[in-house]
């Protein structure tokens, strides 16, 4: 159990799952970094991938690169907490990582898409807080993709095709963040975290703290 941090040390809490989806190209990895640099009790969940590595990409670190049988094992053995098909490729989230750092009492961070958050809902909506992060313009969706500068125009179009479709499940998610500018979307991020955390059903040992309180009145 993780400690609430804004409350006592004293009152322990479960870990959260806290989900970030977007089309592609909208920001939910750049803000997913810039929340791991600021709060230190929320550990990203890496998702295993049969898309090949971009240029700078790291096995490992910015995901784990497997091919399609090694994906489809795991799949089968239930190995994934979620997957999908996204893209033309395959993307799911290791299970045992998760579970392992829940019980650890730490938050997990995950950058999936709608199906991923649909399926992680289905299972566990109750420890689940999801964020959708709107891109500002269309037009600005297309920039940003293009500048990030990794992918092809043919796979930009393709990404550009989707979007609305992505964009259309904006309304399953607890929260939408129109990501302008990265810092304030990072804080507005921390902002959802943080009172998430004080939610009173997650704060398992607020009813010990509550009478020790009470006893010494
Ligand atoms: N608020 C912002 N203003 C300007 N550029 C941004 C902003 N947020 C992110 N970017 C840039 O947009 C590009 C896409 O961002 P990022 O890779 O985080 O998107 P994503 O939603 O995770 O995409 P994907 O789903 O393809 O992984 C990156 O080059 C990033 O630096
Ligand atoms: N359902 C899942 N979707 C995932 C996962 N990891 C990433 N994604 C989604 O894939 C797209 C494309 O990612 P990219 O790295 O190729 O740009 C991205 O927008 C995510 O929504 C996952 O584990 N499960």
């Amino acid at each position: 159990m993780a400690p609430t941090e804004y409350n006592s040390p004293h009152i322990s809490r479960r870990g959260l799952m806290l989900v970030l989806s977007s089309p592609s190209g909208a920001g939910k990895t750049t803000i997913a970094h810039g929340l791991l640099a600021r709060d230190s009790v929320i550990t990203n969940s890496i998702s295993v991938t049969t898309r090949p590595a971009r240029p700078g990409e790291t096995d490992g670190i910015d995901y784990f690169f497997i091919d399609q049988e090694r994906f489809d094992r795991m799949a089968e053995t239930g190995d994934l907490l979620e997957h999908a098909r996204v893209f033309g490729n395959c993307y799911g989230t290791p299970r045992g990582a998760v579970e392992n750092a829940l019980a650890a009492g730490r938050d997990v961070l995950f950058a999936i898409d709608w199906q991923g958050a649909q399926q992680l809902a289905q299972n566990a909506r109750d420890d689940l807080v999801s964020v959708f992060v709107l891109p500002p313009s269309a037009s600005e969706l297309e920039r940003r993709l293009r500048d990030r500068g990794q992918d092809s125009a043919e796979v930009i179009a393709n990404r550009m095709a989707k979007a609305s479709n992505e964009i259309s499940h904006w309304a399953e998610y607890d929260y939408v963040v129109v990501n302008q500018d990265v810092e304030e979307s990072v804080t507005a991020v921390e902002s959802i975290l943080r009172a998430e955390r004080l939610r009173r059903r997650r704060q398992a040992g607020l009813p010990q703290f509550v009478q020790s309180i009470q006893a010494t009145l």
